[in-house]
């Protein structure tokens, strides 16, 4: 396909979405019926869905319409491509500019605004009271593409050798300073997958952020740690991995952890699993980490969708949910043990709200250490509590 084709595509696959479809569903039904398309067609298609999702507010601005055509005259605009190279390039690009569409708006794309930022307009007061002077450019640094981080194993190598084997199936990646397990794909992360670095349990795809976060939170040599909302595991991974540590993953919804076999296997680590009530009859744990269900508002970049489908009803409910899911990890926590809570949100309402509350219903535990990291290149936003009973030190 040519690139002016790719766009044409893209702008009947954000047609779908903004009628209702959800983004994935909506890229695989137009790769069905479009079978023409090879892999890298369907990948560069996919990339445009995304860019203008993450951003589709500014967009439509700098479009001067509400439309998928108007998103993606925004993109080629902001991103500095002459639009006349795709509307009206060839048989198959989107049909040329109309004379209104070819005169530019008059948008100031530096605005410090929700709609320059890409926010709901609901979210923005509690955005910017959350992160502060960091607002705009957490906001800012969500409407562009994230990068892909691996977590090097390092029970079964160490970062140079996973370099060099994921050289050798053309992955190149450079060392990120200061985050001794971590590595950024700079190319050809499609590829990672099928690479031998991954199927020997050498990496796994994590993003910084949870690597910081779980090498900060020191796990004691033999201790017993549950992982209460492990999903895919891959937190409950990291902790074997770098910790050695005797690891239990919980999930109110198994079927999440169905990879997880497989992948500690890969990493030459066990994990035990747990449903609700064979945990019930478990002792308590030396480390709990409640990493909750939260609104993601940290990681909006890799799920855009979930930015704007966020209302306030819908964040409600996760506080209510973190409230709960974090008393109850105190409860399963020994009198000596380490609790830490976890979300890969920026927001106050689920991140110091939360453990604030915890704290005065608990006056037993106190916090010991908070991280709160923002989206920057290098990581996602992420918040870490780590909370020791009162009477340890
Ligand atoms: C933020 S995700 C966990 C991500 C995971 N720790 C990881 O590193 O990939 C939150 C998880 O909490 C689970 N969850 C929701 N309500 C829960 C509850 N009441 N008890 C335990 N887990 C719950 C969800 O099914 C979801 O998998």
């Amino acid at each position: 396909m040519t690139p002016a084709a790719r766009y044409a595509a893209a702008i009947d696959v954000l047609d779908a979405i903004l009628s209702g479809a959800v983004a994935e569903r909506a890229i695989t039904q137009w790769a069905r019926s479009n079978r023409f398309a090879g892999s890298k067609d369907r990948a560069a298609i996919r990339d445009h869905v995304f860019d203008v999702l993450r951003a589709k507010r500014s967009l439509s601005a700098i479009g001067d319409a509400q439309t998928a055509r108007g998103m993606i005259l925004g993109l080629l605009r902001r991103d500095g491509i002459a639009p006349e190279t795709v509307f009206g390039a060839g048989d198959y690009g989107p049909s040329a500019l109309t004379d209104a569409e070819s005169r530019a708006p008059n948008v100031d794309i530096n605005a410090q605004t929700a709609e320059m930022c890409d926010l709901p307009d609901w979210l923005w007061p509690d955005w910017q009271e959350s992160l502060g002077d960091q607002a705009v450019a957490a906001a800012r640094i969500q409407q562009r593409r994230a990068g892909i981080f691996l977590r090097v194993n390092l029970r079964k190598t160490d970062v140079e050798a996973a370099r060099i084997a994921l050289a050798e199936d053309g992955i190149s990646t450079h060392v990120v300073p200061e985050v001794k397990t971590c590595l950024q794909v700079t190319e050809n992360e499609r590829r990672i997958l099928q690479s031998h670095a991954y199927l020997n349990g050498w990496v796994e795809l994590q993003d910084t952020a949870s690597q910081m976060a779980m090498l900060a939170l020191n796990v004691p040599q033999d201790a017993r740690v549950l992982d209460y909302c492990a999903g895919g595991g891959g937190k409950a991974l990291a902790l074997a991995d770098i910790y050695g540590a005797c690891v239990t993953a919980h999930d109110s919804d198994p079927r999440r952890m169905g990879d997880l076999d497989a992948r500690a296997k890969r990493a030459g680590v066990t994990i035990v699993q747990r449903n609700t009530d064979a945990l019930s009859k478990e002792p308590p744990f030396d480390v709990v980490l409640c990493d909750a269900p939260c609104s993601g508002s940290g990681t909006w970049r890799r799920t855009p969708e979930a930015k704007w489908g966020l209302t306030s009803d819908k964040l409600h409910y996760y506080n209510e949910l973190q409230r709960e899911i974090l008393a109850k990890c105190a409860s399963l926590t020994t009198s000596t043990g380490v609790l830490a809570y976890a979300t890969c949100s920026v927001l106050r309402a689920e991140n110091d709200e939360i453990t604030a509350q915890f704290l005065s219903n608990h006056p037993d535990w106190r916090s010991r250490s908070v991280l709160r990291l923002y989206p920057t290149e290098l990581h996602d936003g992420f918040y870490l509590n780590v909370f020791t009973p009162k009477n340890t030190r």
